[in-house]
């Protein structure tokens, strides 16, 4: 898997997801800055990681979706080429209108830093191959804008489309609006593109990868890339 993972001014997750990327795949990804127009050649995912692009100015991704790199990410995703945005990279990706709905304040108007429960609710993509159908998980989120929010029919065609890839839940697996860290619709935590080959989601796997550092569970996204795209 040759991976290139986008560097914004204001960026801060970049190296974990980078280490992640590298543990699962056994490659190093490469760092790509914002400035630049082209991803290097080969480069079968793009990761948009998480962070405050541009002090999160105007609105979280709102800046950084216009970078220069973002059109050769446009054309990559455009070819059927996969690109995951975690946390502000989901931001991003939603003001770059590469996957639907935005990224509204948390309902509490608070920046929430804790672990989360997930439920995954489609296990046929590439990002998500590794997880059982409707698996609990356990991974952080640490956002202020993480209440994703789309019309209702929107949420029923993602819905009807098998594109929500996770859901806010309880440890137990129920989807309470008490479970959601942000009052997200629906405890949407995580949705594709019309193609599947694009992921925004608000939790972090990257900060889930090590048992020695509290758990696994989101390994198993960058082992299933990692073997997709093998
Ligand atoms: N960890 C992150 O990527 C944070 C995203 C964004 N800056 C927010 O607070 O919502």
């Amino acid at each position: 898997m040759k991976a290139a993972v986008v560097v914004f001014p204001g960026s801060n997750r970049e190296r974990d997801i980078a280490l992640a990327l590298e543990r699962a795949s056994y490659t190093k990804p490469a760092y790509v800055w914002h400035g630049d127009t082209e991803l290097p050649a080969g480069t079968d995912l793009v990761v948009l990681p998480g962070g405050f692009s541009y002090g999160d100015y105007l609105r979280c991704g709102a800046m950084a979706s216009l970078s220069p790199v973002m059109r050769a990410v446009k054309d990559h995703a455009a070819r059927g080429g996969y690109v995951i945005g975690v946390c502000n990279g989901f931001q991003i990706l939603a003001e770059a209108q590469l996957v639907p709905g935005v990224l509204m304040r948390n309902a509490s108007l608070k920046f929430v830093c804790r672990d989360v429960h997930l439920k995954v609710e489609a296990t046929d993509t590439a990002f998500t191959a590794g997880y059982r159908p409707g698996q609990v998980i356990r991974v952080p989120v640490a956002h202020a804008e993480g209440n994703y929010f789309a019309d209702d029919e929107t949420l029923n065609r993602l819905e009807g489309e098998g594109r929500v890839a996770f859901r806010y839940c309880d440890e137990a697996g129920e989807v309470t609006a008490a479970a959601s860290p942000n009052g997200a619709s629906r405890n949407i935590a995580g949705v594709f593109n019309d193609r599947r080959n694009v992921l925004g989601m608000m939790p972090h796997p990257e900060n889930m990868t090590e048992a020695v550092v509290g758990g696994t569970d989101g390994a198993l996204l960058f082992d299933s890339l990692a073997k997709a795209l093998a």
